[in-house]
């Protein structure tokens, strides 16, 4: 080889070793921030910048600007801030929670849609060091201005506004002579912890939050943006911790309706006209109320226009209707837009068990998961409420809980077999009020009774989910 060529390759060998270990010092010693910075400096002045002031107080009617507000709390969670050389730190509503806050004539910067634009912390003190005004100023090229302006101020908006929605603390509110009355609202139910099949709560959940993100779409439908459920199912299946996952899950306020406690169409108006957006309507037992008419006082008609949200028009509502069983309700009164989504909350299944089992006594496979299954095939039914409070007294010993689990499944079981015998000429129950067994299992052998038990734990699982047929999904 010509050493000519030898030595153009020594030198691009230097050069690129040398340039590598400046990237690295200057990395290293964080020059490049630096580096960085000092070309922002020059871009700065080179360009013309347009300022915009965002006072706490309206100047004239000493009115508070919400703007400044919103402002703040968006600022306060700005990347940037965290990475600025200095800042402010204070514990939130939560004592673990740390929040950042900007200092006295800090600078921090943001970049939306490429411009980059930078807030000054303007606060004026007096000489006792008492604060005279605080405004914050927006520095914002001219030539970015007309193209991110607006859509920034929005994006301001609905970031503040979800800040704002998860750092709220939770109220369950009840009503009586009209008035609503809220405390704290603590119910540490989540979806994690609800037993449910894990394809349906994944559907929950999308479906929840789908729509959350929905409001244009109902806007432009002209519909108010609201979204109903019906949960229904026996007793302790997980209604009511479901109502308190989904508070958890969105930050939702729930307001408790109680029928019984409404003196006419007027009064369950005036109550809705009191609650805010943002919040859950619970109807608890709404069969109850609808099948015993003699005692109702508020009409048919009232109750249609509640459920269908024309009492109330307010944005951002979820309705959430609980009952046992739909036997014998007027359809109508179920139908889609009115009732978005039907959930049905079965019995215990072997693998909700099995997941009760995992939760609470941190069991994942036991010599005495068998038995279960078998009973459970061969039709006994349990509540997982039953089952968990069994759990949750024998939680020092799984072996012991699951015995005591067994025993009580093979006395439902007799209790069952015993009940359908003496009534085993009427018609079959429904399965929600059967718990999920028919009367024709007394007499059929053990066999037909396993395979039909293994039959109805298909059935169960399809049941366990978004009635697809009265589910709209509209996004
Ligand atoms: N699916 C479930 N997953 C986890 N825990 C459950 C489930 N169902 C019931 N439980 C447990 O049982 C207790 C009672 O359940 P919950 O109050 O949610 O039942 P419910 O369906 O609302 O009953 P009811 O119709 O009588 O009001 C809950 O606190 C919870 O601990
Ligand atoms: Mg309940």
């Amino acid at each position: 080889m010509p050493m000519f060529l030898v030595n153009v390759f020594l030198i691009c060998f230097s050069i690129i070793c040398f340039l590598f270990l400046v990237r690295l010092f200057l990395h290293q010693t964080a020059l490049i921030y630096v580096v960085r910075r000092c070309v922002e400096w020059v871009e700065d002045r080179v360009h013309v910048h347009q300022h915009f002031r965002v006072p706490e107080f309206n100047d004239s009617t000493h009115q508070e600007n919400l703007f400044y507000r919103r402002l703040s709390l968006y600022l306060n969670s700005l990347p940037s801030l965290e990475d600025s050389d200095f800042t402010n730190l204070f514990s939130g509503i939560n004592p673990n929670d740390i929040l950042l806050s900007l200092d006295d004539h800090q600078e921090v910067h943001d970049v939306f849609l490429g411009a980059r634009l930078s807030w000054l912390n303007q606060i004026e003190r007096d000489l006792q060091n008492q604060v005279l005004s605080r405004s914050f100023l927006l520095r914002i090229k001219k030539k970015d201005k007309r193209r991110i302006l607006k859509p920034y101020l929005q994006h301001i908006h609905t970031v503040s506004d979800d800040i704002e929605q998860r750092g709220k603390e939770l109220r369950i509110h009840n009503h009586s002579n009209g008035k609503w009355k809220s405390v704290p609202f603590n119910h540490p139910a989540t979806f994690d912890s609800l037993v449910i099949d894990p394809d349906l709560k994944t559907k929950i959940r999308s479906d929840l939050e789908a729509f959350l993100k929905s409001k244009q779409y109902y806007h432009k439908l002209g519909r108010v943006w609201k979204r109903s459920y019906l949960l229904y199912g026996p007793s302790g299946t997980g209604k009511s911790s479901f109502i308190a996952a989904a508070a958890n899950l969105l930050n939702y306020d729930v307001y408790n309706v109680n029928l019984w406690q409404v003196a006419d169409d007027a009064d369950l108006n005036a109550i809705l006209l009191q609650t805010t957006s943002k919040s859950l309507i619970i109807v608890e037992d709404l069969d109850r109320y609808v099948l015993e008419k003699s005692r109702a006082r508020i009409t048919s008609s009232g109750l249609l226009n509640f459920m269908d949200g024309i009492l109330n028009s307010q944005d951002d509502r979820i309705m959430i209707f609980t009952m046992n069983t739909k036997d014998g309700l007027d359809p109508d009164l179920l139908r889609p837009g009115r009732i978005d989504v039907h959930i049905h909350f079965p019995m215990c299944d072997f693998n909700s068990f099995k997941n009760l089992a995992n939760n609470y006594l941190g069991v994942k496979e036991h010599k005495l998961f068998p038995q279960v299954e078998e009973i459970i095939q061969s039709g006994a039914r349990m509540s997982p409420a039953e089952i968990s409070e069994l759990m949750l007294v024998n939680r020092s010993s799984p072996s012991r809980a699951l015995k005591s689990v067994i025993s009580a499944l093979q006395s439902n079981s007799k209790q069952h077999v015993a009940g359908k015998v003496s009534t085993a000429a009427s018609p079959a129950m429904s399965e929600d009020q059967s718990g999920g067994v028919d009367w024709k299992e007394t007499v059929v052998p053990k066999e037909f009774r396993k395979l039909y038990g293994l039959l109805r734990l298909k059935s169960c699982r399809r049941a366990g989910s978004l009635d697809h047929d009265s589910e709209i999904i509209e996004r």
